[in-house]
């Protein structure tokens, strides 16, 4: 038996939890005890992670895991419980492929390159606003989370004014201390918007996303909504918390910061270092063994449950040397942050498009940027499932 339990709490904001490093450094794969007493696996190594995301043997299933801290997926194992159908995250090979195949044509690098111009747009016209107000700023409100959530609604077809009722539901389906029913309730107030907005493209379709996979014909309405729910969710939350707790990774550290505002050329490969060493799906994936599977040498028996360290993996000195510092000219490519194997990110090019261009503008725009408050008064998210600042106070 072991009674070892995910841990949580972090040392320093930017870093995850200490012990999370010394097991990594003891062995890539070690016994965990999941908040229901299932005795699971955790995996902190590069490759075991890598090994597991690529392994048709793992499912994704919610119903078959076992939930890694309390509350989470306990609604999930519920009997009668139904993930409604479209969110196909959650599934597995054919089913998922069949989603999949019908996204992948929507989210290619080419048409996420087109969509650059408006991103750029988009980016300008916050600054512009940033400046007019003049400081200081929350800079998660007037920049990090407006930028990605209206470029998702624009490519989706979803109303932006709309935005208050989706973003409130976020935030309590990514609150880790959420309560199942509430965690329902919120993902049923999003469909019922979702579904009736699906309605509406049915009738009248416009040149978006979801009118283009209502106008395809191969989605029931059911299904579609549940797609729509997973992309504006997976959409916005993600790369907001990136942009913001990317800013306050530079803020905090002068030299990278100075570095990345001298030479926007460089940005491509400074977002792919902010990815790998902030890694913010702090918690998870999970994956649960369908049959019997090694991995570095340890088996893993068929209906265990697997949780997978993507900030560990992502720190392994043995795939990143020097991994716990934050170098923005390191080539960062091929850690885990998207995934890997079948459900690696649908949107990881857009995420970078938009990255790629915000960053940049903002040390560009506002060469004075500073944090409003001393680093420790910022609040951190440790509290939601997908880690970042809640509020980025800043002034220039
Ligand atoms: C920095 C931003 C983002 C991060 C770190 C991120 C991370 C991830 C990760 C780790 C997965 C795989 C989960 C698993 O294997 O269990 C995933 C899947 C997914 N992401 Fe993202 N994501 C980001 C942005 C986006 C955006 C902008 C969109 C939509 C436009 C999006 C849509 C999706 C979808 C639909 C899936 C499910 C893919 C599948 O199951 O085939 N993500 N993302």
């Amino acid at each position: 038996m072991s009674d070892l339990t995910l841990p949580m709490v972090r040392r320093r904001p930017l870093d995850p939890p200490d012990e999370l490093g010394e097991l990594r450094r003891q062995a890539p794969v070690h016994r965990l005890t999941f908040a229901d007493g299932h005795l699971g696996w955790l995996v902190t190594g590069y490759a075991a992670a890598r090994a597991v995301l690529a392994d048709p043997r793992f499912s994704n299933r919610p119903e078959r895991m076992h939930p890694p801290i309390p509350g989470r997926m306990e609604l999930a194992r519920r009997e009668g419980f139904r993930l409604p159908p479209g969110m196909f995250l959650r599934t597995d090979p054919p089913e998922h492929t069949r989603y999949r195949r019908l996204l992948t044509g929507q989210f290619t690098v080419r048409r996420m390159k087109a969509l650059e111009p408006r991103i750029a747009e988009i980016t300008e016209e916050h600054l512009d606003a940033m400046e007019a107000a003049g400081p200081p700023a929350d800079l998660v409100e007037a920049f990090a989370l407006p930028i990605p959530s209206l470029v998702i609604c624009e490519l989706l077809g979803v109303p932006y004014e709309d935005r208050a009722r989706f973003q409130e539901d976020a935030r309590i389906l990514f609150n880790l201390e959420t309560k199942a029913e509430d965690a329902l309730a919120a993902v049923g107030s999003t469909m019922a918007y979702l579904s009736d907005l699906i309605g509406r493209k049915r009738d009248k379709p416009d040149d978006d996303l979801l009118s283009g996979l209502v106008e395809g014909g191969e989605l029931t309405d059911e299904e579609l909504t549940g797609v729509g729910f997973l992309l504006l969710l997976a959409g916005h939350e993600t790369t907001a918390n990136m942009l913001g707790l990317g800013t306050y990774a530079l803020l905090t550290n002068p030299a990278q910061l100075a570095a990345l505002r001298d030479d926007p050329s460089i940005a491509e490969t400074a977002v792919e270092e902010l990815l790998r060493y902030l890694t913010i799906i702090h918690l998870g994936p999970v994956r649960s063994a369908v049959e019997d599977v090694e991995i570095e040498g340890v088996l893993i028996r068929a209906g265990e449950t697997v949780a997978l360290s993507l900030p560990a993996a992502n720190r392994d000195p043995e795939r990143f040397p020097g991994g716990d510092t934050l170098d923005v000219t390191r080539p960062a490519t091929g850690h885990l942050t998207f995934g890997h194997g079948i459900h690696q990110c649908l949107g990881q090019q857009l995420a970078r498009a938009e990255m790629r261009i915000a960053y940049p503008a903002l040390l560009r725009r506002l060469p004075g940027l500073r944090l409003a408050v001393t680093p420790e008064e910022v609040p951190m998210r440790s509290d939601m499932s997908i880690y970042g600042v809640h509020r980025l106070p800043v002034t220039w």
